[in-house]
């Protein structure tokens, strides 16, 4: 099995083949955990190794909270990845937060319900910290890019993410805006975490489809599908020069994580 893999990603909603790989072939990976969510794709672009899997599945059948996260995170692992880009779409919780726009999550707050997100087991304990979830020195690149191709980013966004499938109440998301938090979606917990401790650079790449449930009109999976189409070719823009943006090796801290996280 390839072992060298460099960077990973993660394609979300809308996001099911790379498009822009060379040399491209399928693998299929099995793990202690099952099975990922499809076979992953890897190849070269701009003289980097890189895996692509859709997180959702290739034909999208696999809903978020059915996601086998640590299958995903773990095969990543195996092929050698170190660093982690997800794409992401997500609903607003901000007025100014606009469909089509793209944010920058530094932060979570998790709703999730009876996601498996952790390897902590089996006798071992583990406790990560994640005061800060994502990688800077990724955040960074991907800013760097956005913003060079002048697209509208939010960044340091706060991600609720929710069990889902459904989407929420007007009422919860009431609740969500009143703590500030500007972004809302259903696969960021507990990918990031995962991959946190499997010592793993992260970062999301969140792209805005709606205005959820607080404003006018409650958003449908429809609405979410209509705007997609133009921020998936956005994102796939972003990833063509990022994948050149991020440095050949790691200065930040996300390769010690488990550190100071042992008993
Ligand atoms: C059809 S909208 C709900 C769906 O879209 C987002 O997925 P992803 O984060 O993989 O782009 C959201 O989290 C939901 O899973
Ligand atoms: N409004 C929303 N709520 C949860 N997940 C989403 N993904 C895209 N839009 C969303």
């Amino acid at each position: 099995m390839e072992k060298d893999i460099e960077i990973g990603i993660f394609g979300g909603t809308g996001i099911y083949d790379s498009g822009i790989l060379e040399d491209a072939k399928e693998i299929s990976i099995d793990t202690p955990y099952g099975k990922p969510s499809d076979s992953i794709t890897v190849g070269i672009f701009k003289g980097r190794k890189i895996a692509f899997l859709p997180r959702h599945g290739k034909k999208h059948t696999v809903p978020p909270h059915l996601i086998n996260y640590k299958a995903n995170i773990w095969a990543f692992k195996e092929l050698g990845i170190t660093r982690i880009i997800a794409p992401s779409a997500v609903g607003s919780l901000k007025e100014e937060i606009e469909p089509g726009h793209f944010a920058l999550p530094t932060q979570f707050l998790d709703f999730t319900k009876s996601r498996d997100g952790s390897f902590s087991e089996n006798g071992r304990v583990i406790h990560i910290s994640v005061a800060d979830p994502f990688c800077p020195e990724l955040q960074s690149s991907i800013l760097k890019v956005v913003k060079e191709q002048n697209f509208h980013i939010h960044k340091d966004c706060t991600y609720v993410c929710i069990e889902g499938p459904r989407f929420s109440t007007k009422a919860e998301s009431k609740f969500y805006r009143s703590t500030g938090a500007g972004i809302i979606g259903m696969t960021l917990v507990p990918e990031c975490q995962l991959a946190r401790e499997a010592q793993m650079c992260y970062a999301s790449i969140s792209t805005v489809t709606d205005y959820d449930v607080w404003a006018e009109k409650p958003v449908t999976a429809k609405e979410v599908l209509e705007t997609l189409s133009k921020n998936v070719e956005r994102t796939k823009k972003v990833l063509t020069d990022l994948i050149n943006q991020i440095p050949k090796t790691r200065s930040c801290t996300c390769a010690n994580a488990l550190k100071e996280a042992e008993f």
